[in-house]
C-alpha cells in the first residue's frame, strides 16, 4: 500500500523566496489499484510522483510504502517518465534487459526475460533496433517493458503517453490496462487528459491550482475489464466526466487567471 501523509513541499524560487508547491497532501493507493492524479498545469503533480519515487524529499509529512517511510529510490517502485528514458546507445533488447543486468542477473537470463517482455508489449522482432529506429509509440513500449521487467509493486507514470497521437495513445492505454490486470501492481499516474483518467482509473484525484492539495477524490465505478476505446460511450462515463470536469475546471480557470495576471 502507498500512503502520502500530510505532505508539503517548499521550493526556493529564483528570487530567493520559499514557495509552497504542495500543501498537506494526503492520499492512499490500495494494493493493486489504479489511481490517477489530475490538476491544472504547474500545480505540483510531478513533484508528488518524484517524492514517492524518492527523488525529492518532502518538506513536511511522510510517504510510506507498506508502512515504511520512503527515504530514497526503492526497488519496489518503477517510474515511467513523460520523456522517453531509454538509452539511445543500447538496442531495444539491451534497454529492456538493463534493469535485471544492473541487479546482477546473468546476461543470458536477462536477455531471455527481456525477450519475454518485448513479446508482451508487442515488440518481438525489434530486439536489435536502436531507439532512433523506432516510432514514438514503439519507444513508449520499450519504456513500458523496461519498467515492468523489474516487477514493480508500485508503478508511477508521469504523462507516459504524452506526445503520441490520439489513436496510438488509446491503443497504449488499452495495452497498459491489460498488463496491469495481469501484474497486480498499484499505479499512480499523472495525466492532463480527463477521458484517459476516467477510462483507466479506479480513483481520480483532483488537485487544486498550486499550491496543490487534494480537492476531491472520485471513485470510478465502471466495470472491468475495460476497453479504453469503448468505455467512453457508456452513460456512467459521461456522468463521471461531467462531475469531475466541473470540479477540475474551477481549478484550471483559477490557474489560468493567475498565470495571465501575475506580473
Ligand atoms: N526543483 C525545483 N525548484 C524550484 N521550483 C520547483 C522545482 N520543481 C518544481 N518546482 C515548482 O513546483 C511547482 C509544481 O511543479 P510540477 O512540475 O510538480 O507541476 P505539474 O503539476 O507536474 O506541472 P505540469 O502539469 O505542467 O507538468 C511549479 O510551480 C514549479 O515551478
Amino acid at each position: 500500500m502507498l500512503e502520502v501523509r500530510g505532505v508539503s513541499k517548499r521550493f526556493r524560487a529564483p528570487d530567493g523566496r520559499a514557495r509552497t508547491a504542495l500543501d498537506d497532501i494526503t492520499l492512499t493507493v490500495q494494493p493493486g489499484r489504479f489511481c490517477v492524479l489530475i490538476g491544472p498545469t504547474g500545480c505540483g503533480k510531478s513533484t508528488v510522483l518524484s517524492m514517492i519515487a524518492g527523488l525529492v524529499r518532502p518538506s513536511e509529512g511522510a510517504i510510506l510504502i507498506d508502512g515504511q517511510p520512503v527515504s530514497g529510490t526503492d526497488p519496489r517502485t518503477g517510474f515511467m517518465f513523460q520523456s522517453d528514458a531509454v538509452f539511445p546507445w543500447k538496442t531495444v533488447l539491451g534497454n529492456v534487459a538493463a534493469g535485471p543486468r544492473f541487479r546482477g542477473t546473468p546476461r543470458r537470463e536477462a536477455a531471455e526475460l527481456a525477450r519475454d517482455w518485448l513479446r508482451r508489449v508487442g515488440l518481438s522482432g525489434f530486439e536489435h533496433y536502436y531507439p532512433y529506429q523506432l516510432s514514438g509509440g514503439m519507444r513508449k513500449r520499450v519504456a513500458l517493458a523496461q519498467t515492468l521487467i523489474n516487477g514493480p509493486q508500485i508503478l508511477l507514470m508521469d504523462e507516459p503517453f504524452s506526445g503520441l497521437d490520439a489513436q496510438t495513445r488509446q491503443i497504449m492505454s488499452d495495452e497498459l490496462l491489460g498488463l496491469w490486470e495481469q501484474l497486480g501492481a498499484s499505479v499512480l499516474m499523472v495525466t492532463h487528459d480527463l477521458e484517459e483518467a476516467i477510462a483507466l482509473a479506479d480513483t481520480v484525484v483532483v488537485l487544486t491550482a498550486g499550491p496543490a492539495t487534494v480537492k476531491k477524490e472520485f471513485a470510478v465505478d465502471l466495470p472491468r475489464p475495460r476497453s479504453v476505446r469503448e468505455v467512453r460511450f457508456q452513460p456512467r462515463f459521461v456522468e463521471l466526466h461531467e462531475q469531475i470536469w466541473s470540479c477540475l475546471s474551477e481549478e484550471v480557470s483559477l490557474a489560468y487567471a493567475r498565470a495571465t495576471t501575475s506580473p
